[in-house]
C-alpha cells in the first residue's frame, strides 16, 4: 500500500483522517492547583504516517498519546479515531475499542513474565476474541516470524534479550491487526543496532499502511519519520513533514 498525505488540520474530526484531535485540553489537579498538560491541541494523522512526538521532558508527549489511545480522557475537546468519538466511550467500551484499533508498545516491553512469548502475543486476541481460538497460536507464530523471533515462541520473556522482548511486544501490538501503533520511547532501552532494526520494522509497517505514532527523545532517528510533531508546554509548536511530501497538508 502506498503512503497517503495528511489531511488539512481544519476538518470536522469526522473527515478522512485516521486520528483527529479538536480543541483538546488536559488538566490535572495537583496540590498547588489545576495544571494544564495539553493546551488546545488540533491535529490530524492519516493512514501510513510514521509520526514522531518530540519535546522536552514534561512537555506533554505521554499525555498526548494517552489521550489518543483513550488511556487518559481529555478535560475538554474531541478525539476521533476513524469515525469513533473516543472521548465519549466508557471504560469498558474503551478497553475493547483500544484492543482492536490500537497496538501499544512501551519502553520496558511490559510482557507478562509468567506467560511464554507466544502466549503474550495471543493475549490481545483472547481479550477481544478477534480470531477463533484454534487460529490464535498460529497467528501468534506468524507474527513472531514476521518480527524475526519465531524460534523464541515457547520461551519466557526473561530468557530473551531486550531487543527480542521489544520485537515480541511489537508482535503483540499487531495481534488484532490494528490500523494504529502507538509507542512510548520504544527504543529507549535498546542499543543502536537493535534500535535501527526496530525503526526499520516500524517504517515497513507504515509503508504497508499502518499508522505509527511514537514518542522519542532520540534526535538521530529523524530520518525514519514522515512527520515530527513538537510539543512545548503542552502545545503543538511545529508539525513538520519530513520527506517525500508525506505529511504535507
Ligand atoms: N497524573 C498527573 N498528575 C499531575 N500532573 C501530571 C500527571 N501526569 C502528567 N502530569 C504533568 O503533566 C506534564 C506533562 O507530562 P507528560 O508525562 O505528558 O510529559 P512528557 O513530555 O511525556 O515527559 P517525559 O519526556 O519526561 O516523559 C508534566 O508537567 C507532568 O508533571
Amino acid at each position: 500500500m502506498t503512503k497517503k498525505s495528511v489531511t488539512s488540520t481544519t476538518n470536522s474530526g469526522t473527515g478522512d483522517s485516521l486520528i483527529s484531535l479538536r480543541g483538546v485540553f488536559k488538566n490535572y489537579d495537583t496540590p498547588s492547583g489545576s495544571f494544564t498538560a495539553l493546551k488546545d491541541i488540533n491535529l490530524d494523522v492519516n493512514y501510513g504516517e510514521f509520526v514522531a512526538i518530540v519535546g522536552k521532558s514534561g512537555s506533554g508527549k505521554s499525555t498526548l498519546i494517552n489521550v489518543i489511545t483513550g488511556i487518559d480522557s481529555p478535560t475538554s475537546g474531541e478525539v476521533y479515531v476513524k469515525s469513533t468519538a473516543v472521548h465519549s466511550l466508557n471504560q469498558e467500551q474503551l478497553a475493547v475499542w483500544r484492543g482492536k484499533n490500537i497496538g501499544v508498545i512501551f519502553q520496558f516491553f511490559q510482557l507478562l513474565p509468567t506467560l511464554t512469548i507466544a502466549e503474550n502475543v495471543m493475549l490481545p486476541m483472547d481479550f477481544c476474541k478477534t480470531y477463533p481460538v484454534r487460529e490464535r497460536r498460529e497467528r501468534a507464530l506468524y507474527l513472531l516470524d514476521k518480527v524475526g523471533i519465531v524460534e523464541q515462541a515457547d520461551k519466557l520473556p526473561a530468557d530473551l534479550s531486550g531487543g527480542q522482548q521489544q520485537r515480541a511486544a511489537i508482535a503483540r501490538s499487531l495481534a488484532n491487526d490494528p490500523p494504529i501503533l502507538v509507542a512510548d520511547e520504544p527504543t529507549g532501552n535498546l542499543d543502536s543496532q537493535t534500535t535501527d532494526s526496530v525503526m526499520r520494522f516500524f517504517e515497513d509497517l507504515a509503508q504497508e499502511g499502518k499508522t505509527v505514532v511514537m514518542v522519542t527523545h532520540e534526535r538521530d532517528l529523524s530520518q525514519y519519520f514522515t512527520r515530527t510533531i513538537m510539543l512545548s508546554d503542552g502545545a503543538v509548536v511545529t508539525s513538520s513533514p519530513l520527506r517525500d511530501g508525506v505529511g504535507l497538508g
